[in-house]
Formats: C-alpha cells, sequence, structure tokens
C-alpha cells in the first residue's frame, strides 16, 4: 500500500487545530473544549481547554457499554510464575470500581496524588486506572529505583496514599518491596496516610497496625458492598499522572501528562502509527514504570479497544530465548513493541533464531523497537528471523508517544537503517547548531521541536514551571530541547546519535550520571568523582565510575570500591547496573576546572580522541588509560 503519510503530515502542518480536532472526535467527551489549542494558558499553551473528560471511562466503561465487555482487556502472562490471568473489560470494570470505591473511603479525591511502587501485576493497571477515574494523579514509580529514590517521588508528589506489594519478582530472586518503602517513607519528609499493599503468595509481609491496608480484603470488601462510583469529570487540562525522569542532578523531574491531549494522541497513534485495530492484542514488552507502559502497556490499547498484555518476565533465562515467541503465539499477539536490548539478549542466546519456528506467528505482523538506539544488526537480525517489518522508532518520557517512526498505519515508507523514521504530525523537527541556527540536511546538530508541543506532551514539570523553561525552552527559543543530537536526511528521515546532556541510557533505561556521581561522592573515603557511560553490547551504555580518594585513606581499594557500588545499588537501585568504579589518582580536568568525561569515555570505548587544548595535565590522560587497561577496559 502506498503510504498517506506525507498527506497527513502536510495535512497537519496546514492546520493543526483541525488536526487535533478532527483526532479528538475518537474519545467521548462530556462537554467539548472551549478551544482546542489555548496559546495563552499554560506554559507554551494547552490542548483542549475547557473540555472535560474522563481517561478511565474512556479506557474501560465505554468499551463495556459498547460491546466488548466480553472481550479480554488485559492478560497477565507471567513467565516467571508460570501462570496467566485474563480479565474481560467487565471484569477490568470490576476491578477498577472496587478498587476506586477503596481510594474514595480512604479519603482520596480530584487532584490528590498516588504513588504506585508495583511490580508487575494487573493490579497497577487496575491502580492507574482507579486514580483516573477518581480524577486522582497517579505517579507510578518503577520496582527497580531502591528506597532513596522512591523517597524523593513521594516529597515531591506528596501522595495521599502509597500502593504497593509485598513483593517483585525477578529472575532467580524475590524482591522484597515492603522494606524498601518502609525506608522509603521513614526517608521522605511527606508521609502518606496509608498504604495499601498488595499480598503476594511468593512473599508476605507484615502489615503495620492502622496503616497498612490489605489490598485484597480492602477491595473484596467493596465488592462484597456493591461497590460503585463513577468516572468522575475532569478538565482535559487536568493532570492524569506524574512520572519521574532523571535528570541532571539526583532530584528526578515530574513529568505532567493531562488527560484529554492524552488520550487523544493516544488513541490517533494505535490505529495510524502502530497499525492496530480495536479488538487486536498488543504487547508493550517493558514495566509500567516506564512511559511506555503507562502510553502501551495501560492507556493506548485499553483507549483503543485492544486487548492489552502485561508480561512478567524477561526475554532470556524465563525460562529460555523462546519466551517472547511463546507469548506470542499463545495469545495472537499482532504487534510487539520492546527495547533493543531485549533483541540483543535473545540473539545472543539464540543466534541462529532456533525457538522462533517452534511457535505459530502467524498472526504478527511487526515489531517495534524504541527506548534506545537500534542498531542495524539487531534490526536485520529480527526482520530476518521474523519475517515481519521491524521498526525503530523514536520519543522521550516528556513525549508520551513517538515523535518519530515509520507510521505502520499509514502505509510503510522504506525502512532505512538507523533512523528512527519520519516526524509524526505535531512533530516540526529541526537540526539546530549551539547558536540557534538551523543546519543543512545531513549536518549534526541539536534536535529540537518548534513550539507549541502537540497534544499529549508534557505541559509542564509537577509544580515547577521554572525548571520545565530552563531545562527544555530557554537554550533555544520558541523550540522544545530534546537533549538528542543528530541529523536529518534529505528525505526527512531523522538519525539520532547521542545525548547533549549527561543522560545515559542503560538498557533502554534513561539513567543520569550526575545523580550517580551524587552517590559516590557522598563515600565518606572519596574525594572526587567522575560518572561516565561506555558502551556495552547487551545494554547499549553502562556507567563506569572513577573516584579520588581522600588525601590520607590508606584502606584498601578494593574494599572501597565494592561500598561504592553498593551505595549506588542502595541509594539509586539495581537498574542502574553500576558495577565498576575505578580508583585513580587524580581526575583530568580543563584549566577552569571541568572534568573531561567525553574524553575519558572515548578512552574507555577506544575511541580516536585528540588531546583537549585546553587540558590542565596532559599526563593525567596516560594515567587514567592505565588504569582503565588494569580492568580490561579500552584494550
Ligand atoms: C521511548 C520512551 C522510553 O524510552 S521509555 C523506556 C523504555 N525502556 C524500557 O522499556 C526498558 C527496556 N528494558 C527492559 O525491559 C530490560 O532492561 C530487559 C531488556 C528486559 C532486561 O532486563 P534485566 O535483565 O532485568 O536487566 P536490567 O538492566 O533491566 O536490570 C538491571 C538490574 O535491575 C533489576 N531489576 C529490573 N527491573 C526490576 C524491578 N522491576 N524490580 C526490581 N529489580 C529490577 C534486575 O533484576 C537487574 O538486577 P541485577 O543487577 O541482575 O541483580
Amino acid at each position: 500500500m502506498a503510504s498517506r503519510y506525507h498527506e497527513v503530515y502536510e495535512g497537519w502542518k496546514r492546520d493543526p487545530e483541525l488536526f487535533w480536532a478532527e483526532a479528538a472526535k475518537a474519545i467521548d467527551w462530556y462537554s467539548p473544549p472551549d478551544s482546542v489549542f489555548d496559546a495563552q494558558a499554560g506554559v507554551y499553551g494547552r490542548w483542549f481547554t475547557g473540555a472535560s473528560c474522563n481517561t478511565c471511562f474512556n479506557a474501560v466503561d465505554r468499551h463495556v457499554a459498547g460491546g466488548r465487555a466480553d472481550q479480554i482487556a488485559l492478560i497477565h502472562d507471567s513467565a516467571i510464575t508460570g501462570t496467566v490471568r485474563k480479565f474481560t473489560y467487565a471484569e477490568l470494570k470490576r476491578e477498577v470500581v472496587a478498587l476506586t470505591s477503596v481510594l474514595k473511603n480512604r479519603g482520596v479525591g480530584k487532584g490528590d496524588r498516588v504513588i504506585i511502587y508495583m511490580p508487575m501485576v494487573p493490579e497497577a493497571a487496575f491502580a492507574m486506572l482507579a486514580c483516573a477515574r477518581l480524577g486522582a494523579v497517579h505517579s507510578v514509580v518503577f520496582g527497580g529505583f531502591a528506597s532513596h529514590e522512591l523517597a524523593t517521588r513521594i516529597d515531591d508528589a506528596r501522595p495521599k496514599l502509597i500502593i504497593s506489594a509485598s513483593c517483585g519478582l525477578e529472575p532467580g530472586r524475590t524482591v522484597a518491596y515492603k522494606p524498601l518503602l518502609d525506608t522509603a517513607i521513614e526517608l521522605s519528609k511527606h508521609k502518606p496516610d496509608a498504604c495499601l499493599i498488595l499480598q503476594r503468595d511468593q512473599l508476605r509481609c507484615e502489615l503495620k497496625d492502622h496503616y497498612d491496608i490489605d489490598y485484597a480484603d480492602a477491595v473484596a470488601r467493596e465488592r462484597a458492598a456493591g461497590a460503585n462510583v463513577d468516572c468522575v469529570p475532569v478538565l482535559a487540562t487536568d493532570p492524569l499522572y506524574i512520572i519521574y525522569t532523571s535528570g541532571t542532578t539526583g532530584q528526578p523531574k515530574g513529568i505532567v501528562r493531562d488527560n484529554g491531549g492524552h488520550m487523544v494522541a493516544l488513541k490517533w497513534t494505535m490505529e495510524n502509527e502502530f497499525g492496530v485495530r480495536p479488538g487486536e492484542v498488543f504487547w508493550a514488552a517493558s514495566d509500567v514504570g516506564w512511559v511506555v507502559g503507562h502510553s502501551y502497556i495501560v492507556y493506548g490499547p485499553l483507549l483503543h479497544g485492544c486487548t492489552s498484555i502485561l508480561f512478567e518476565g524477561k526475554p532470556i533465562g524465563t525460562p529460555d530465548a523462546g519466551t517472547y515467541w511463546r507469548v506470542i503465539a499463545e495469545h495472537g499477539v499482532v504487534a510487539l513493541f520492546t527495547a533493543p536490548t531485549a533483541f540483543r539478549a535473545i540473539k545472543g542466546q539464540d543466534p541462529k533464531g532456533e525457538f522462533v519456528p517452534k511457535f505459530d506467528l502467524s498472526k504478527f505482523r511487526t515489531l517495534f523497537l524504541a527506548g534506545e538506539r537500534a542498531d542495524p544488526e539487531t534490526i536485520k537480525w529480527a526482520e530476518q528471523k521474523l519475517n515481519v517489518p521491524v521498526i525503530d522508532h523514536w520519543w522521550q518520557t516528556e513525549t508520551g508517544s513517538p515523535m518519530t517512526i515509520n507510521p505502520a498505519g499509514l502505509g510503510l515508507l522504506p525502512v532505512k537503517y538507523g533512523s528512527p523514521g519520519v516526524p509524526m504530525p505535531g512533530y516540526d523537527i529541526r537540526v539546530l547548531d549551539d547558536a540557534g541556527h538551523e543546519v543543512p540536511r545531513g549536518t549534526l546538530g541539536n534536535v529540537v521541536v518548534k513550539l507549541p508541543l502537540p497534544a499529549g506532551c508534557l505541559p509542564t514539570l509537577w509544580n515547577a514551571d521554572a525548571r520545565f523553561r530552563q531545562a527544555y525552552l530557554e537554550e533555544f527559543p520558541g523550540f522544545y530541547k530534546t537533549a538528542d543530537a543528530g541529523m536529518m536526511d534529505e528525505d526527512g528521515y531523522l538519525f539520532v546519535m547521542a545525548r547533549t546532556d549527561d543522560i545515559i541510557n542503560v538498557a533502554g533505561h534513561r539513567l543520569s550520571t550526575g545523580a550517580m556521581e551524587e552517590v559516590l561522592s557522598a563515600h565518606p573515603d572519596v574525594a572526587e568523582c567522575a560518572v561516565i557511560g561506555i558502551a556495552d553490547q547487551m545494554k547499549g551504555q553502562v556507567p563506569l565510575g572513577f573516584v579520588v580518594l581522600n588525601a590520607g585513606v590508606t584502606r584498601d581499594t578494593g574494599a572501597i570500591e565494592s561500598e561504592v557500588v553498593s551505595l549506588v545499588r542502595e541509594r539509586i537501585g539495581p537498574v542502574a547496573a553500576f558495577k565498576t568504579v575505578v580508583t585513580i589518582k587524580r581526575l583530568p580536568k580543563t584549566r577552569s576546572g571541568k572534568i573531561l568525561r567525553g574524553t575519558m569515555q572515548k578512552i574507555a570505548d577506544k575511541e580516536e580522541w585528540t588531546m583537549p587544548a585546553t587540558i590542565d595535565d596532559p599526563v593525567i590522560l596516560d594515567e587514567i588509560t592505565a588504569a582503565l587497561k588494569g580492568r580490561g577496559i579500552g584494550v
């Protein structure tokens, strides 16, 4: 089929408000907007101002009323416990309504925040939808973050209630969530009124009297009482959720998502970008704690009337490299969205793809990859083994849905390996030099988006308009700074090459090296430190730390390094994948004191490098090279 992409994109460019007004017809509203876009509202304008709606109604209730009551809405497939649980739209509504009633009876109402710190269980999705039903604002915190990170988010979001579970299940180990939660509440200044705890049989936990509530008991009581809570109308511009993402410091940024624009944008992407129809099975193999989980495990597929899969497992080891194909075959998945790391892991274990033909993948149409750069070798391997189009695409927690993709629903454009596709409607993407001038096609520069950002993007940061302006809007006036560097080719395909800040991407997880440096500096023996991201065959990048010890420290450096590694795991969490730290005598710096992290990274990655003209003492780079060689890095 010839692609309609150019026609649709040009249509949006000619009249953006008409484009979004048309897209908004796919959503049920309680009352229409005063304006599709109000340029005077908010930091850079707001979408669908004055409209009222409810996201839970659109994701659940309207499907029950509209003929999908008996269709499976959600499948929880746990490759770790070997169980599958399915919920029809009617059952999903029952679960969500009962939980909403629990929250309401605990005093949670419109605008209140609720933190959800849960493993990959269906109750995590019920919790998100129950908050949406009440007009409360959820903030899901990824389970791989430790207490300190959770405490930071508690203090920023100030939740009335926390919903959590007794444990999460990682291959080979059970992660006790309750002690992490209790420590986080001890560490935080803000104290939530109560915690609702889902007891999992794999590891039950003690509940604190008068504070912790048993999830299953509370929900069962509401169900037995025949509780019914209608969806609460909220403004399209009211917040649906806050999701925290790494900033350049240890203080994460609270990305705000609204209700109206978010629904409109996600619904549009399901059909036009992912090429999926209502009633079909969509699987985003991510975690509910990441934006992919919000947009494409929970809200996107449900708003579109699809069946969504919530998968508890890993691409390999649960039990083997055939798990993904088993899930696709067993549940009739038509499209899978995952991170390239997952495919690199599968390819590493099963390079010949011998597991693939063991499963019936006849319904499977498209593989979507995002979250980190997809290397052409992995894309080609997947294309060859699966015999379906493999679509790399690019977006951010801030945008909530793809900025660039090869739009399957509009008809695929030719694939260009190494490019995550072309800009989607809403995104006027430009590449600028550091002075803010547009660079010619094919030239590397700062990737920016011309304001206003489209429906579904963050309107601001939680309680931090000034930080939003400073972080995203000030450097290139009139544009949103993506902090990615890249280039646009003559055909309008984008190529994203690197970050322009200190964020690194580890297995599709966005992490701040600045935040890790804050942890390293907290070790009593550390005088100075630096953390860089170095290339890793499996995870794309991994962090590497350098420490300079305080004068007079005579302890064994190996012991100090192990303590530093443990400190990062304890403060940030296992997800940081911080495993290596190297003790050095001095850090290489410019004469003005700036640490030469870029040069250190090039040495570690065995890339060509030139001596920085402003370096204070060139000999230090020889010391770094030798120290890394001693660890087998950069050799
Ligand atoms: C487009 C917009 C975006 O970019 S949104 C972000 C998109 N990113 C993603 O969806 C993430 C994709 N990555 C993944 O799903 C995983 O990394 C995959 C590929 C499955 C590999 O998982 P895994 O083998 O656990 O490696 P990892 O690097 O993720 O984990 C490192 C350590 O952290 C742990 N961990 C992970 N998740 C949790 C969790 N929920 N609760 C507790 N711990 C967790 C892992 O067990 C691992 O621990 P360890 O160091 O091995 O002991």
